[in-house]
């Protein structure tokens, strides 16, 4: 007899505890492809992830391979895609596959369907989503994730300058939509609360980069309880200071992102490997200090 799935968020929190508040990226750009001797073609993409996971797989909390990059080389790619999930699953380290859908409720449902659903292909342990055609058409994929034990991370205030243009536009109500995002959250995180989990599974993405747009957008995060996916962690310049900042009484809440920052490591594995631990150490005294 099987019972109910561990939910993500309660999953996180632990490999939070035990690895460091660290994701690493799998963004095979083309010169990170070059430099690691590989071609840009799907053989590339899935040599380098098998090798990221390799690396870092059972000594980081999650990875996150970045659809596009894959995308870029048709159904090929994307069954390279298949198969560094698959990896990461067999490593046992959560994989949150970076796809950023949002569609209308009926076809989101598709999109529910090939990253959240038990024994699809695409499906890691969480997918991230874009609000941007309304909260609520991200439904299906919210009450897929709280079926299957999977997470989703819905954009909030993401790390690009452009962000602001939509994020801190007011509703006619006054509140902002950065704010509005992570209030809908929040409500979809309440019966966590209820059930005392560490944490929910609907989390929110906002960049290290964001300085203090979440108390200029009157966002809480720490009200969310849920997990805060922060990419712009390396490569995008933010670190342990910007961290601390952005995030502060929600700081324990925080899973740090950085692709490029660890990947210019490789291709060697145990240099990747320790640049992921160094990554993994500064979140943690960022974050957990
Ligand atoms: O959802 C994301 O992960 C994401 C959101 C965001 O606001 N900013 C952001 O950079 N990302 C992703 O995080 C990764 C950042 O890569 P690096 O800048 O190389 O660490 C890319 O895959 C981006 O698509």
């Amino acid at each position: 007899m099987t019972g109910a799935p561990v939910p993500f968020g309660a999953r996180l929190a632990a490999a939070m505890d035990e690895a460091g508040p660290l994701c690493v990226g799998i963004d095979p750009h083309v010169s990170l492809l070059d430099d690691w001797g590989l071609p840009d073609d799907a053989a590339g993409l899935r040599e380098f992830g098998l090798r990221v996971m390799d690396a870092v797989g059972g000594h980081v909390a999650a990875v996150k391979p970045q659809a596009a990059f894959f995308e870029r080389h048709g159904s090929a790619g994307v069954a390279a895609l298949e198969e560094v999930i698959a990896a990461a699953r067999a490593a046992g380290t959560l994989c949150v596959v970076d796809a950023k859908r949002g569609d209308i409720g009926s076809t989101m449902a598709g999109y529910a369907d090939a990253f959240l659903a038990d024994g699809s292909p695409l499906a890691g342990d969480a997918v991230t989503l874009s609000p941007y055609l309304g909260f609520g058409s991200l439904t299906p994929a919210a009450e897929l994730a709280a079926r299957t034990g999977r997470g989703i991370f819905v954009l909030c205030l993401t790390s690009n300058k452009e962000g602001s243009q939509v994020q801190h536009a007011l509703g006619p109500d006054g509140v902002s939509v950065a704010a509005s995002i992570a209030a809908q959250a929040a409500l979809l995180n309440a019966g966590a609360v209820d059930d005392g989990l560490p944490m929910g599974s609907v989390g929110l993405v906002v960049g290290a980069t964001v300085g203090d747009a979440a108390r200029a957008t009157g966002t809480d995060l720490q009200a969310v309880h849920g997990p805060l996916l922060a990419p712009g962690v390396g490569a995008q310049g933010a670190g342990e200071r910007e961290l601390t900042a952005v995030f502060g009484r929600a700081r324990r809440q925080v899973l740090a992102s950085s692709s490029r920052g660890v990947l210019a490591a490789g291709p060697d594995t145990a240099a990747l490997r320790s640049a992921a631990r160094r990554a993994a150490d500064e979140a943690s005294a960022a974050l957990r200090g």
